[in-house]
Formats: structure tokens, C-alpha cells, sequence
């Protein structure tokens, strides 16, 4: 089954109808948990903890770095080690206490990004998700560049954060060359995904039917408790789900 993108007006106009309490219903918080507990069963299907524990939390100021913060979250109790680099913190009392809860559980955050980097075996890049847009804002852009030239894998939540969610990877300057060894959409692809080239989940079990019918979607194929599918590129380049497999969880 084709997998169809979802434009940036597209997902944000899908998210306000998630968060209508007459249509969807569910509040950001609840979304963004969700988002988040998926983010991580990603990193655990594409690098387990016999691969190196320590995982680098980029998390930038919108919803897309409260991902990063509710991911960060799970992954310690699974046995990671994460660190925070939050470098512009988001103003929103929500992401206050996803922090609250980060620092009582002895995540650390830090404010070098260089060493964060030196010590770690992968990165998450939950810097900008769908609301991205413009040429990258200090202090931004020179963190995209040690991103992008990182010794270590990258995943990166809902996009690639610098690209053009319609129009893909920058032509030049930082994120021209960036290209995260796997990628997790949330609810669904975005446009960007046709240049990307790599592992790709999909996440944030949140899609009801009626929902997607109205944006052109179809519900992701779940299997069991999972809160991830990983789908692939075919020979047509378009996106599909994998084969049923047993469930990992
Ligand atoms: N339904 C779903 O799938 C759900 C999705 N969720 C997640 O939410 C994500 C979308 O979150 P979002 O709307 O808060 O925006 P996001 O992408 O984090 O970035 C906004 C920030 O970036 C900044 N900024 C922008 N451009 C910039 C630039 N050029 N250079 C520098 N800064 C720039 C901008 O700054 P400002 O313009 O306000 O100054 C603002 O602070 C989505 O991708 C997914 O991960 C779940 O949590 C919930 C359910
Ligand atoms: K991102």
C-alpha cells in the first residue's frame, strides 16, 4: 500500500483538528507523549543497547523538542543513558515540566555541544519538526553543521531538521549535506521524505480513520503494542510498509 505525504499546512491543520475537542479531542500533552514514547521504540529497533547507551538529546524550542524530552525520557527507563542539549529552551510551561521530570530522574543537560557529541553513540535530532521554515536563525545554523558532520547516527524525529518540509535539504550552507541514518514521521511522511534516503518509521499513534480520510492518509499498519512501523522505499521510490512481522515487543 502507497504511503501519501502529508504537506506543513497539511500537518498543522491536522494537528489543530487532533487537538479540537470536538473532532479529535486529545490534548498536546497526550500527542505529544505519544510522539514521543514512539521516537524511542524507534531507537530501540535501530540501535539497541548492545550498540552504546549513550544518546545525545538535540532539542530544539517548539513541539518538535518536547518530542525530544518525552523520548529522552523513556529511553532512560529502558536503560540509556540520554543527555540534553536544549539550547533555546521553549517558553511553554509544558515543556517546563518535561525538564522537571528529566532532572528527577538525573538526566543530565548540557550546554557543549562538542563534547556531547565526542561522548555519545547516537544523536537525536528533535531540533524542528513541521513548523520550520526560512534560512536556519542563530544560533542554529552552526549547530546544523557539527550535526551534520557527526561521527555518529543520527535519527531524526518527524524531519530532518533544516530541510524544507516541502521542498526537502537545503541547496547549500548548514544541512545541504545532512542525511540522518533513519527517520521517524509522525503520523505520517512529510514531502521531504522523497530525498531522503534511509531507515524511515513511522509514529504517533494518534491518526483515527475519519481523521485520515479527511487529509488523504491511510492509519498506519500497527502491529500489536508497537508504536512504530518501518516502511520502505520501493523501486517507483514511493514509500511502503513493511511485510507483516512478528511483533518485537
Ligand atoms: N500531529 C502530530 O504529528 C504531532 C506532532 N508533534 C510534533 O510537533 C512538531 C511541530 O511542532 P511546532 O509546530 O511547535 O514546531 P517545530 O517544528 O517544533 O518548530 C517551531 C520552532 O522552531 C523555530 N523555528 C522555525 N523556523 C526556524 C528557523 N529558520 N530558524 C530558527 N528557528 C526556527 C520557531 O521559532 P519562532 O519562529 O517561533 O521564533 C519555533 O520555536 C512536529 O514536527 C512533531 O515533531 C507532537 O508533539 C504532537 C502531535
Ligand atoms: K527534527
Amino acid at each position: 500500500m502507497t504511503i501519501q505525504a502529508l504537506s506543513a499546512k497539511d500537518a498543522a491543520s491536522l494537528d489543530k483538528d487532533l487537538m479540537d475537542v470536538n473532532v479529535g479531542g486529545w490534548s498536546l500533552d497526550q500527542l505529544m507523549e505519544l510522539a514521543g514514547l514512539s521516537v524511542s521504540q524507534a531507537v530501540w529497533r535501530m540501535h539497541p543497547l548492545s550498540q552504546g547507551k549513550r544518546v545525545l538529546v538535540v532539542c530544539g524550542p517548539g513541539n518538535n523538542g518536547g518530542d525530544g524530552l518525552v523520548a529522552a525520557r523513556h529511553l532512560k527507563h529502558y536503560g540509556y543513558e540520554p543527555t540534553i542539549y536544549y539550547p533555546k529552551e521553549g517558553k511553554n510551561e509544558l515543556y517546563q515540566r518535561l525538564k522537571t521530570q528529566l532532572q528527577n530522574l538525573s538526566v543530565p543537560f548540557t550546554d557543549d555541544l562538542t563534547s556531547g557529541l565526542s561522548q555519545s553513540d547516537l544523536l537525536i535530532d528533535a531540533i524542528f519538526g513541521f513548523s520550520f521554515g526560512g534560512p536556519l536563525r542563530d544560533p542554529f545554523g552552526s549547530i546544523i553543521s557539527q550535526i551534520e558532520n557527526a561521527k555518529i547516527p543520527v535519527l531524526s524525529v518527524d524531519a530532518p531538521s533544516s530541510w524544507d518540509i516541502n521542498s526537502g535539504p537545503p541547496s547549500s550552507g548548514p544541512g545541504a549535506k545532512f542525511m540522518p541514518q533513519a527517520l521517524i514521521s509522525l503520523t505520517a511522511p512529510k514531502p521531504c521524505v522523497k530525498y531522503y534516503q534511509g531507515r524511515h518509521f513511522i509514529g504517533g499513534r494518534f491518526l483515527t480513520t475519519s481523521i485520515a480520510e479527511k487529509y488523504g492518509l491511510v492509519c498506519p499498519d500497527y502491529q500489536g503494542i508497537d508504536q512504530v512501523v518501518e516502511v520502505f522505499k520501493d523501486g517507483d521510490g514511493e514509500f511502503r510498509y513493511a511485510p507483516k512481522e512478528e511483533s518485537k515487543y
